[in-house]
């Protein structure tokens, strides 16, 4: 992959099909100049003037804080360790987790959404470390996107890794897109859930959301 000296990716390396193709082909430095570059030509497009000093390093800041903080879920090496636990007392009831703060992106207008989030579970022979959850919430927050694929995510994820069907999820988050533009409604909430195993029945829905604070 080569990129000229601005950092702009030179067009004939560009491939067909756009973001993924040059997210899984370029280094971690390389986009890191190139989203640096184009943000500053939307910036200078928009009138600001990057010979400001209070600008002058925006660029690079919006660079690093896609990278590292805001969009480090698109980075798959990037899923935390985590840490299981045989489950030795045999415990056989739903262990909730609740009010873990979610920070995410909408994708139609890249600006944040958040809320929180509530998760459930209903262990086999393994159960995870507490913490555990918070981080994968977290991890699958830091991307755009919509938030029923992030509640699908996360639930689909717990499944695999805690070998059990019986995972439940609820997210409440305010969608900055909903709340300071377009509508500029800033007391609408959006509710989604995910259900599977034993929370598919009426009665352990009930029992978890009844359990959370809402
Ligand atoms: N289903 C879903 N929609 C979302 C989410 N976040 C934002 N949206 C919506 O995505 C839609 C994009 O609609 P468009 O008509 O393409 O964009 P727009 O012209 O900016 O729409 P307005 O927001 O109505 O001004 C909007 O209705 C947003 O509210 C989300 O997490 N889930
Ligand atoms: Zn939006």
């Amino acid at each position: 992959m080569k990129i000229n000296g601005k950092g702009m990716l030179k067009t004939e390396v560009l491939p067909n099909n756009g973001i993924q193709e040059l997210h899984q082909n370029i280094t971690h430095q390389e986009k890191l100049k190139v989203i640096e570059y184009h943000f500053g030509k939307i910036m200078e497009t928009l009138g600001l003037s990057l010979d400001n000093p209070s600008l002058k390093n925006t660029p690079k800041r919006v660079a690093k804080m896609y990278i590292n903080e805001v969009f480090k879920g698109l980075d798959e090496s990037n899923f935390p360790k985590i840490s299981f636990f045989e489950n030795v007392s045999g415990y056989r009831e739903m262990v909730v987790v609740d009010n873990i703060t979610v920070h995410s992106y909408c994708e139609h207008h890249f600006v944040p959404f958040f809320g929180k989030a509530a998760v459930a579970y209903i262990p086999k022979d393994r159960v995870i470390g507490l913490s555990k959850i918070n981080r994968i919430v977290q991890f699958y927050a830091s991307k755009p996107q919509i938030q029923e694929k992030l509640t699908v995510e996360i639930g689909q994820k717990l499944k695999d890794l805690l070998k059990t069907d019986d995972v439940a999820i609820y997210i409440e988050a305010n969608h900055l897109c909903v709340a300071s533009r377009g509508i500029k409604d800033k007391e609408s909430v959006t509710k989604t859930t995910f259900f599977s195993g034993k929370f598919l029945k009426d009665k352990e829905k009930a029992r978890f959301i009844n359990s959370i604070s809402k």
